[in-house]
């Protein structure tokens, strides 16, 4: 048997935040969307021990030393633990999103793992416990085990309904520099802000990006200083035609632009990649996921 589950890009369309923890988390208040950019992870009841094997464009950047520590394996033992499962088959990552990079890949690996495993195991794991399982594995991985789009809040563990989405355009630009997600928390210099009330829809990505231009990322000045890159990654995004907004997502450095269609989106990214400054840039252009459904099907050979 094997089964398929996609990881999906976390994209924080704002970022405020709103408070400091006694712990030094911080309290934030973000509209979280998903990106049709994703990881795959693949799994294969074939083996007796857990394993896993990561592949695809950016697998090399995680440490085949630290496999024990990758998202995907930490999910697996603690959802085997929960359930008095022992764990096993083989798992693969296609890594297809820069790590560290602000749209949560390692995260969505995690709650990836934890949908596909517990169907692949059959264990019997309530949804509010998984998302308690979820809690513990990282800020940004509620979000993504429910993978759809949601206003985040407490550090983010709390899950409020988004405005509804338009069919809009996204453009993904990474300059190809880890940013660490602690260092720009670290780094922000800057008082709280709430985010005013969202609608309960946008007709159109113009409206969207209208009302979003009111709000901003406040880790996008940290970010900037520790990776000065990003401000170009940004002026690139801004120039291109029908760009609608552009923002860096989550603690960077990977940027955004919004865009009418996914057709314009693509067009544009086109001609990104075209221009000598990018050559070495990670461009992804499309529209938004909806929550997928793992699946089962074969690896492409
Ligand atoms: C900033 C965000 C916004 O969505 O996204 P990314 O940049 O990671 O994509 C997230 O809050 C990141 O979530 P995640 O990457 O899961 O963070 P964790 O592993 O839990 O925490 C890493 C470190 O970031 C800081 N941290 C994280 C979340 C939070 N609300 N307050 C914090 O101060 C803490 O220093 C913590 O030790
Ligand atoms: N499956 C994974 N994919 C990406 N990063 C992972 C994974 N497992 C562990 N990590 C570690 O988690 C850290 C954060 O990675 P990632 O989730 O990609 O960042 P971000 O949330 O900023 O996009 C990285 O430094 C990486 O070493």
């Amino acid at each position: 048997m094997i089964l398929t589950e996609t990881a999906h890009a976390k994209i924080n369309l704002y970022l405020h935040v709103t408070g400091r923890r006694d712990d030094g988390y911080h309290l934030l208040d973000s509209l979280a969307v998903f990106a049709g950019a994703a990881d795959t992870l693949f799994f294969s009841s074939d083996a007796a021990a857990l394993s896993l094997s990561v592949e695809g464009p950016f697998g090399a950047e995680l440490s085949t030393d630290a496999t024990d520590d990758n998202l995907v394996m930490r999910a697996a033992r603690l959802l085997a633990a929960e359930a008095g499962h022992t764990p096993t088959g083989s798992l693969t990552l296609e890594k297809t999103l820069p790590v560290a990079s602000g749209i949560g890949g390692g995260s969505a690996d995690a709650a990836a793992a934890l949908r596909l495993l517990q169907q692949a195991w059959d264990v019997a794991v309530s949804e509010e416990r998984l998302f308690e399982l979820a809690e513990k594995l990282g800020a940004d991985v509620p979000v993504c085990l429910a993978q759809r789009s949601a206003r985040m809040g407490g550090v983010g563990e709390r899950l409020d309904p988004a405005p509804a989405l338009p069919d809009c355009g996204m453009i993904l630009v990474n300059c190809g520099l880890g940013v660490s997600t602690p260092a720009v928390f670290r780094a922000r210099d800057g008082g709280f802000s709430e985010a005013p009330a969202l609608p309960a829809a946008w007709a159109s990505a113009a409206e969207m990006a209208t009302d979003l231009a009111r709000l901003h990322n406040d880790l996008e000045a940290a970010a900037c200083a520790l990776c000065p890159t990003i401000r170009d990654v940004l002026s690139a995004i801004n120039a291109l035609p029908g760009c609608l907004l552009s923002r860096m997502s989550g603690s960077g450095a990977t940027c955004f632009g919004i865009f009418d269609t996914p057709e314009a989106a693509r067009r544009a990214a086109a001609q990104l990649s075209a221009l000598t400054q990018a050559r070495s840039w990670w461009v992804w252009a499309g529209g938004l996921a909806g929550r997928p459904k793992t699946s089962e099907s074969r690896p492409a050979a």
